[in-house]
């Protein structure tokens, strides 16, 4: 059975994970400082950006209002940055707003009332708008108009009100939730995908120099690979390293100085923490590697089953150290290699021959 990617794998944890992909408390204070303010400074995501690009600059060049876009991808991987690139790009305001915060039809037809002509209007987790919003949003993005309801009953009118023509930008972390009368009304769909560790390197040279730390090339490298790909994730580890760095070194981020950080942190050179670590250990030590039920390895692990298959889980699945089966959870050759155990010869038990290919 494939596994469907879950993107909300951070969003229980309150962002008190370390290498937790949600935005928490002291990310939000520093984001808007690291953020890249145009297309040119954002790092990666080639094909998105190749492709945005030519939207915006036709949309210049006939002097109008570029196409509804829709982001979608992972915590952190720069949707909100991107859209505020559009509105720079576009040399137009941004309006910011989320579909939890639009409860009723007539929250949404006040924003876009407002709106001025050219406004980029920013909907974060779109997915989660109501759904008479949702039918509302569908007029607007289409005609630039929408029907005010006035009074209840029988006796209530539509009164239809013009817009100005906007560019909607919705961010959701889960495309495959929208209703497909929605996504089909966004001119460009964005993925985004997790970054090459490469990449994140380049994020963290520049969130260094923005910070004014100084970092070598193997210090970036060395916190690179334990950000998931996640240029989020990424700075807030240089954040912790810089501290380390400050208060037990000369304060330059070296590789030492990120390994011997990152460790105190119990983030280990592939990203995983402590609890990523006692899922796997548990599994290979007290399972043999699976296959087992998740309830049970959620008792062994000590943590409600829910942390286990939303926390720890998609980013193990994600790595190819676990595999979810129909007969339970089972350790990848590659798990028992990063824990510095072989592999065992024989399959854990039966019925298993295949499971990884030949
Ligand atoms: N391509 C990039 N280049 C440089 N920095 C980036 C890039 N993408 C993201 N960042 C950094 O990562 C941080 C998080 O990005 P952002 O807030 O845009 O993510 P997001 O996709 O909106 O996340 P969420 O789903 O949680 O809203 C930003 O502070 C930004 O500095
Ligand atoms: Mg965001």
């Amino acid at each position: 059975m494939p596994q469907q990617p879950s993107w909300d794998e951070d969003t229980s944890e309150g962002g008190e994970r370390l290498v937790g992909a949600a935005a928490d408390g002291e990310d939000l204070a520093v984001e808007a400082a690291l953020r890249p303010k145009d297309l040119g400074e954002f790092v990666g995501q080639t094909r998105v950006r190749e492709q945005l690009d030519l939207v915006l600059r036709a949309a210049r060049a006939r002097g109008g209002t570029a196409d509804h876009v829709l982001l979608s991808g992972a915590p952190g991987l720069g949707k909100t940055t991107l859209s505020m690139i559009i509105a720079a790009e576009m040399g137009a305001p941004i309006r910011i707003t989320s579909g939890p915060a639009i409860q009723h039809a007539g929250d949404l037809a006040a924003i876009l009332s407002s709106l001025t002509e050219g406004e980029v209007l920013f909907l974060d987790e779109i997915h989660r708008m109501s759904r008479p919003a949702e039918e509302m949003l569908y007029m607007a993005m289409e005609d630039f108009r929408v029907d005010v309801i006035v009074g209840k009953g029988p006796g209530a009118t539509a009164i239809p009100l013009e817009l100005p023509p906007f560019t909607l930008v919705g961010a959701t972390t889960r495309a495959g939730l929208l209703p497909p009368p929605l996504r089909d009304r966004f001119g460009f769909t964005g993925h985004m995908e997790f970054y090459a560790p490469t990449e994140l390197e380049r994020v963290l040279h520049r969130s260094a120099g923005l910070l004014g730390v100084h970092m070598t090339d193997e210090g970036a490298a060395e916190i690179a690979g334990r950000s998931r790909g996640t240029p989020r994730i990424a700075n807030r580890l240089l954040r912790r390293v810089r501290d380390y760095a400050q208060v037990r070194a000369d304060g330059v981020v070296t590789q030492e100085a990120a390994a011997r950080a990152l460790a105190v942190y119990e983030v280990d050179e592939r990203g995983l923490d402590r609890l990523d670590r006692a899922v796997l250990l548990a599994l290979l030590k007290l399972f043999g590697g699976g296959p087992v039920g998740l309830a049970t390895l959620a008792v062994a692990v000590g943590e409600e089953r829910e942390t286990v298959e939303e926390v720890a889980e998609p980013f193990l699945v994600r790595e190819g150290l676990l595999a979810r089966t129909p007969r339970g959870r089972v350790a990848t050759p590659a798990a028992w290699r990063h824990l510095g155990m072989e592999p065992p010869q024989q399959p854990a038990s039966g019925g298993q021959e295949g499971l990884f290919g030949p």
